[in-house]
């Protein structure tokens, strides 16, 4: 296993154990920690490329499929998986089918076809609202780099919200996949960092922990933002420090997590750093005016 990059930590541990989300975990638990050292692992990463990533178009709920490119990405991730020794009970992903394929290569790949899956709106991508479609480097050229990295990467700072005009409005909010949810008045019409941790925490703490909690090794395949909030509470990112992660696409990272579910380290990429480090620089340079 190669152990890449680390996104550093702020707080220490033990104002994580004592918070609001860490439910049945008190100081005594802390405490007894190094004795009883139990270790959780969980796998996450966001899909590979999508049509609309290549395009370097703002995509959110909008249903981009992979690229070509995209599913060798789900393949390789699967491969550093497998190399890695690491197999899976249960799999989480969104509603959106580049998060979906991107899970089937990769369980194709590790021979675990047969797990089951978890889809849910809760960890699709933020919504982009009124910026959906539209081309980030051409929005860099006419509204400024700086106000562009606000709406792709500040905390609370929501993108204008989608207009029913829009091209893409009816697609995305008649889109029977969300029959069960969310409901028509929690329906977004955009989302900030904190909107979309909002409603992707719930489904951490009440679905995902207690699977952990339960011994069972989870895969979530997901997207560049709701992945970003999550790392952002795991990790007890600032709401400063959250703007420069960039995820990049298909590559696997992982968290041991202790019975409290605080991660024993920062995230770690599957992979090799230097080629992650250029990923994520890549990422971050979509949203400059070329
Ligand atoms: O919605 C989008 O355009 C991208 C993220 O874009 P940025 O926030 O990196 O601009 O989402 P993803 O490809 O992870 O589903």
């Amino acid at each position: 296993m190669i152990v890449l990059q680390r996104f550093g930590r702020a707080n220490p541990s033990l104002s994580q154990c004592s918070g609001g989300h860490q439910q049945g975990c008190n100081l005594s638990a802390l405490q007894q920690r190094s004795s009883s050292s139990k270790k959780f692992l969980v796998v996450m990463l966001r899909h590979g490329e999508s049509e609309w990533n290549q395009k370097n178009l703002f995509c959110g709920w909008y249903d981009a499929p992979l690229t070509e490119k995209g599913a060798k990405e789900a393949t390789l991730a699967g491969k550093a998986i497998k190399d890695a020794k690491i197999n899976f009970d249960i799999a989480h992903t969104s509603l959106l089918s580049r998060a979906q394929d991107t899970l089937k290569h990769i369980l194709k790949e590790i021979g675990q076809e047969c797990i089951p899956v978890h889809k849910t709106w809760r960890l699709n991508e933020r919504h982009y609202g009124n910026l959906t479609g539209l081309n980030k480097a051409e929005t860099a050229k006419k509204y400024g780099e700086k106000q562009v990295k606000i709406w792709r990467r500040s905390y609370d700072t929501p993108p204008p919200p989608i207009k029913k005009d829009n091209k893409y409005y009816e697609c995305i909010t008649k889109d029977p996949r969300y029959c069960e949810g969310p409901p028509p008045e929690e329906f977004p019409k955009s989302e900030s960092l904190k909107m979309t941790i909002k409603r992707t925490l719930p489904y951490w703490d009440n679905v995902i922990v207690p699977q952990i909690r339960d011994g069972k090794k989870l895969i979530i395949t997901a997207h560049g933002n709701s992945l970003r909030g999550i790392i952002k509470h795991l990790d007890k990112i600032s709401d400063e420090a959250i703007m420069q992660l960039n995820l990049p696409t298909a590559v696997p990272f992982f968290y041991e997590l202790d019975e409290c579910m605080v991660p024993l380290a920062p995230m770690k990429f599957l992979g090799d750093p230097e080629t992650v480090k250029k990923a994520m620089e890549s990422v971050a340079n979509q949203g400059k005016a070329k």
